[in-house]
């Protein structure tokens, strides 16, 4: 359900690996770039192309990219930033038999950017420029000038038309703003080793296991949802946690109005309420003001000892006592898990922006309080404090609506509840969550609000 994400150098070892088990570079730039003309054959028709190479093996690339797509009829035309400076990159460039041309001022409609790849520093910006004024880019690799391992945009601002992304997926191909920048990702597999123990890896559909014959309501999951004084942001979440399949949700706070739907069960508060053993998660922050009555629940949520979801209100309260948010969230038992939920807002005022490094920020922020960290926004990050971490699929912009995140924390809740159904470890129940928050939206489509999630959600666990 996830896909491995390398960072530049974990790509440069796992190439390593293939180097050491035999596989010469030259055979290995071949294949990649074989596999890139390929991908770039399947998704345009032939027409002239520029291909731009840079000194390096994504230059390198670049020949063999040029070679294949002329060798298919192709009008191409070569053009080289500077003279090829590994051996793997002159020995492709011997074999372009066409000319080579210095970088034209005059900017075609269609290159192909060979220039950098995992190699590269920010670009000189009259060459950012360049690259971004072209109508249609197909970057290999990566777009070149962004940074590999954060995504951070370094002066990059047009989106490519298309990147092929070899070997393996960086963090710049699943992390915004690089990952916007990326456009639609190919993914062309050149045998590098990927191990499914990645510490990054991108969410993919989770394989969701459905009731069977033994099931029953407390077996498919109890979230209890502690409602604050905006009860609609917590009937938002206790809706969702039902319509991501939990099989008994319940909604506790003061006098909780009667209504549709009327499978959810609502309780009025009494601390009493937390100790019903068969709770699987908590789900508390959505609609909690700031007042003693949200304090004292909770702290009655963070004694429990199942899964609790922070969101929201939850998070402003621990934020006026971040110093001692470890032992707040988890107090000595380091096997309770807890889940943050934080926007940017949230994260900033609990752990300070999160700058251009917003992974190394949430795993910062997951290993200082021992709890897991989802970082929501266009491409949402979760990491577990011994630093592996997910990042979701690029989110519909239509989610920057109210009430979106509280239906998040409700999905959070339900797979929490559900993980050990699964088979799910805990990041990889909140990963699930994410997956079908995202794809829900996207069944809902443009101008949504948070209450149609709520129906596109019983598709999207269909579809799961
Ligand atoms: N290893 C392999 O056999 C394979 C690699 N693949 C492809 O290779 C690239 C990575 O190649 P690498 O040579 O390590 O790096 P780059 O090509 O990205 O760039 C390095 C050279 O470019 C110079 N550079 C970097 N940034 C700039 C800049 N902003 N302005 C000018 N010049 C720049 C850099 O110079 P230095 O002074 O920094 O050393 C290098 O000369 C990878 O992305 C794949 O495309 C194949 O995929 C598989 C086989
Ligand atoms: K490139």
């Amino acid at each position: 359900m996830t896909s491995p994400v390398l960072t530049a150098a974990e790509t440069r070892a796992a190439e390593q690996a293939l180097f050491d088990a035999g596989i010469t570079p030259v055979d290995l730039m071949e294949r990649a770039g074989a596999g890139a003309a390929e991908a770039i054959v399947a998704r345009f028709p032939a027409q002239e192309v520029l291909v731009a190479c840079g000194p390096g093996n994504n230059g390198g690339d670049g020949y063999v990219v040029a070679r294949h797509l002329a060798e298919r009829g192709w009008p191409v035309r070569v053009a080289a930033l500077a003279e090829p400076a590994t051996d793997q990159a002159r020995a492709m460039r011997a074999q372009w038999a066409g000319p080579v041309e210095a970088m034209p001022a005059v900017v075609p409609p269609l290159v192909v950017d060979a220039l950098f790849g995992i190699g590269a520093r920010a670009l000189d910006p009259a060459l950012a420029r360049w690259l971004d004024t072209v109508p249609a880019v197909i970057a290999i690799d990566q777009p070149s000038g962004i940074d590999t391992d954060t995504g951070a945009a370094r002066g990059r601002a047009a989106a490519a038309a298309l990147t092929v992304a070899l070997g393996a997926l960086k963090p710049v191909h699943a992390i915004m703003p690089g990952a916007g920048l990326c456009g639609p990702v190919a993914h062309v597999p050149i045998g590098l080793p990927l191990s499914e123990r990645a510490m990054l890896a991108r969410i993919a559909p989770p394989a969701l296991r459905a009731p069977d014959a033994t099931s029953n309501k407390y077996t498919r999951g109890k979230v209890v949802v502690v409602a604050g004084a905006m009860q609609g942001a917590a009937f938002l979440a206790a809706e969702a946690a039902q319509r991501s399949g939990a099989g008994y949700v319940e909604l506790v706070g003061d006098d909780v109005p009667f209504g549709a739907p009327f499978a959810l069960v609502r309780r009025a508060w009494d601390a009493s309420v937390l100790e019903d053993k068969r709770i699987g998660a908590v789900v508390i922050g959505p609609g909690l003001d700031a007042s003693d009555t949200s304090r004292v629940r909770l702290e009655a949520a963070l004694a429990i000892a199942c899964p609790v979801v922070l969101d929201a209100g939850a998070l402003t309260q621990l934020a006026s006592d971040k110093d001692a948010l470890a032992s707040r969230l988890r107090g000595d038992d380091r096997e309770k898990v807890r889940l943050l939920t934080p926007h940017a807002g949230e994260f900033e005022r609990l752990f300070g922006p999160v700058g251009g490094d917003p992974l190394a920020a949430v795993r910062a922020a997951a290993a200082k309080t021992g709890a897991l960290v989802l970082l929501k926004g266009a491409t949402s990050i979760l990491a577990a404090p011994d630093g592996r971490a997910l990042v979701g699929p690029i989110a519909s912009p239509w989610l920057s609506t109210a009430g979106t995140g509280d239906v998040l924390a409700g999905v959070c809740g339900t797979m929490l509840a559900q993980a050990a159904w699964h088979g799910f470890d805990p990041l990889e129940a909140v990963g699930a969550a994410i997956w079908l928050h995202a794809r829900a939206a996207e069944l809902a489509g443009p101008a949504l609000i948070a209450d149609d999630l709520l129906w596109s959600l019983k598709r999207a666990v269909a579809k799961a």
